[in-house]
């Protein structure tokens, strides 16, 4: 087991190797959970939204969270960095360690851990500032930075979000007349820019035109090689195109959230065990 303890500064510790046991997507990597999620329930208000959630999600992979309407796949996702807790009186029940640290304990700062674990939302919302004011944002509330260095960490997630080459002569800009693809990349960039471990996104490219969703999911292919990503979404075809592992959620009678089946991607979509994640893969309900 790992250690809970953070260092002076409230820092996460840095990702110790720890086997899973389950085979990986990619032949000879060692799968390291990033997020180990154990018998999660989420409540807003009285009303419970997810039951006994448990599964890994392992650094380095994209994982594909699937499901219907309503089945709390965002509710899920957003529990992973407590941004659900901004959205009024919700609780949480159960673990969710990230590299070994439950990020529900109190010594634990919401805000910081979110710097490690990011999130970009189904509709690009860029600030009303520049593109350049956009992507140092984040950096900036960390702390103070020359000029120099800040110009260094804005070109070089504008690059890691592949969209340097089309901004770079007008950083200046008002980020509101970037397309929407390009807007959402800037989002990306903007969450990139704090160098998180782990990037949530919820639906990223349902409010993008197919060439615009085409980019991000190459983008995607690229970033996990120093990420760990999370992806809602309710394309079954971008979910076996790009991810690693998939969790397909529904709901109980009671209309509760919960996990039915977790697996690698092509499992999943190819001879699931669950008849209900069956049905939903192959288009017969959902
Ligand atoms: N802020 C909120 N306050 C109260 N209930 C909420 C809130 N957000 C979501 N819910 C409820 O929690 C349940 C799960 O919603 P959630 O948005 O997580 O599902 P989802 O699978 O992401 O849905 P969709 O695919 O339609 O986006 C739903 O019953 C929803 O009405």
């Amino acid at each position: 087991m790992q250690s809970n303890s953070k260092d002076s500064r409230g820092n996460f510790p840095a990702p110790t190797a720890q086997t899973s046991g389950i085979p990986t997507a990619t032949s000879n990597d060692e799968l390291i959970p990033a997020l180990r999620v154990k018998n999660l329930r989420f409540y807003y208000g009285s009303q419970k939204a997810l039951e006994g959630i448990s599964m890994d999600i392992y650094r380095n992979q994209i994982t594909a969270i699937i499901g219907p309407s309503g089945c709390g796949k965002s509710t899920f996702i957003k529990a992973l960095n407590r941004i659900g807790e901004l959205e009024g009186k919700v609780r949480v029940e159960g673990t969710v360690t990230f590299f070994g640290q439950n990020i529900y304990g109190r010594r634990v700062n919401p805000n910081r851990l979110r710097r490690h674990i990011g999130m970009v939302f189904q509709k690009p919302n860029p600030f009303a500032r520049s593109i350049y004011d956009n992507v140092a944002y984040g950096v900036r509330l960390m702390g103070r930075r020359s000029k120099a260095q800040l110009d260094e960490i804005v070109e070089s997630a504008l690059r890691s979000a592949a969209l340097w080459d089309e901004v770079k002569d007008k950083l200046h800009q008002s980020a509101y007349g970037l397309s929407g693809g390009q807007q959402q990349r800037l989002c990306i960039a903007r969450a990139l820019a704090v160098k998180p471990k782990v990037l949530l996104m919820d639906e990223p490219c349902s409010a993008l035109d197919p060439i615009a969703t085409m980019r991000i999911e190459e983008l995607l292919q690229t970033l996990r090689q120093e990420l760990t990503i999370v992806i809602v979404t309710h394309n079954m075809q971008q979910a076996s195109r790009i991810s690693d592992y998939t969790a397909f959620f529904s709901t109980d009678e009671s209309r509760i959230g919960q996990l039915v089946e977790f697996g690698l991607t092509p499992k999943i979509f190819t001879e699931a065990i669950q008849e209900r994640t069956r049905d939903y893969v192959a288009g017969r309900f959902g």
